[in-house]
């Protein structure tokens, strides 16, 4: 198979799809991979190392696009890729696509086979493309939320782990599974007090069991959740449905009854975020305040720190990716069903459920392409 490496363009993206070893790899099963030129560049790698390891480095999008049978991207195509998009040519990326209705429509009619990293789903449900970033943005969103609290950064001049004498900040994350637990273990690291807000009972007990004793694993209801906002500094927004769009959980009402130069970061944001307030924003102008509750709402944080989130995201991508690659994106369907809720539009259809019911769409079931 020849396999595309795009430079990313999003806002602040520094990320790449695969690393020079990687490609090695690939090169070893004998497919072939196209590189853009650059593509490497903000995550370290040269495109030298790339040449090295079997590389063809080409000088545009356009390029790549044309001759690759499967994409590999990290964050969704923009506008002036749609275009690009060739019929039956597998794009392998984070599409978030729930909470994205022109993409989504743009995939639709490219007729390209779509394949989202945050819809391949293990037997325990776990989300093995997904758990590396948002390891890293789980980490983030405390480092973010401690930095936005403090006044010079429009915050309300609070120290999250407080000193002796002086209690520490209230930290109240909401959905506790991979960004949760991260997020919470960073804050509780700091020494602030924090709550553990999900509607899943044994994760709860889980979380109880391992997290230290400045962690309080909490049911998340709405009475319960709103009176944890009025004491709150930092709320970070980590629920998820896989695949489908997030469910607001803080409404504009329960906001308004925080306290000023708070801090809310929204994680959830790439499947349209979990607060009634939330907007996408990039690393270039990540916050805005509404009702004198800052809001961060970046929704491709790991590409903040690329060194890490790019060696993290390809350790967990490369597998999959050699799996389409060897067998062709229906063998490897058929072969393995970690990777079929991965596909979410093929020919001009919606084959995963969340996405169709987001936008009130006919959903086609996958296996109808597998038979
Ligand atoms: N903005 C960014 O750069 C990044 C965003 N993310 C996003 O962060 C979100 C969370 O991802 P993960 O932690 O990996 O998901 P996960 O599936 O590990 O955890 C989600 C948790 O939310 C809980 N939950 C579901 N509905 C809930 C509700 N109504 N109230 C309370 N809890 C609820 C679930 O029980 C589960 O424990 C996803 O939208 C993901 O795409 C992930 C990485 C980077
Ligand atoms: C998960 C995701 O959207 C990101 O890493 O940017
Ligand atoms: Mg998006």
């Amino acid at each position: 198979m020849i396999i595309g490496i795009l430079k990313e363009i999003k806002t602040a993206e520094n990320r790449v799809g695969m690393t020079p070893a990687g490609v090695e790899t690939m090169t070893r099963h004998r497919h072939q991979v196209l590189v853009e030129q650059g593509a490497g560049a903000g995550s370290g790698f040269t495109d030298d190392e790339y040449r090295q390891a079997g590389a063809t480095l080409l000088a545009t999008a356009a390029e790549i696009y044309a001759g690759a049978d499967m994409v590999m991207h990290v964050k969704e195509p923009q506008p002036c890729e749609y275009p690009l998009i060739r019929r039956d040519q597998i794009i392998f990326t984070y599409l978030h696509l729930a909470a994205e209705e022109e993409l989504t429509r743009a995939l639709m009619t490219a007729g390209s086979v779509n394949i989202a990293y945050e819809t391949i789903q293990k037997n325990d449900r776990s989300l093995p493309l997904l758990t590396p970033m948002s390891e890293v943005a789980g980490r983030m969103a405390a480092q973010e939320g401690a930095n936005y609290l403090q006044m010079s950064n429009g915050g309300r001049g609070i120290l999250l782990g407080g000193v002796p004498g002086v209690e520490p900040g209230n930290v109240v994350v909401i959905g506790c599974g991979v960004v949760g637990l991260n997020a919470a273990r960073i804050a509780s690291g700091l020494g602030a007090r924090v709550y553990m807000l999900d509607i899943d009972l044994d994760r709860l007990r889980y979380l109880s069991e391992i997290m230290p004793g400045n962690c309080y694993a909490v049911m998340s209801s709405r009475p319960k959740l709103r009176q944890l906002l009025r004491e709150a500094d930092l709320v970070v927004g980590a629920v998820l449905i896989p695949g489908a769009k997030a469910p607001k959980v803080v409404s504009r009402e329960m906001l308004q009854e925080m306290k000023p130069g708070s801090v809310v970061v929204d994680v959830a944001i790439d499947q349209g975020g979990c607060f009634e307030t939330s907007r996408p924003t990039t690393h270039t102008q990540p916050t805005y305040i509404v009702d004198g509750i800052i809001h961060y709402c970046v929704a491709n944080m790991p590409g903040a720190v690329p060194l890490t989130s790019t060696l993290a995201l390809t350790n967990a991508t490369l597998p999959y990716a050699l799996q389409i690659a060897d067998k062709g994106w229906k063998q490897a369907c058929r072969d393995n069903e970690e990777i079929r809720p991965g596909v979410n539009v093929v020919g001009g259809r919606i084959t995963f459920k969340g996405v169709a019911e987001a936008f009130n769409m006919e959903h086609t079931p996958i296996e109808s392409f597998l038979d």
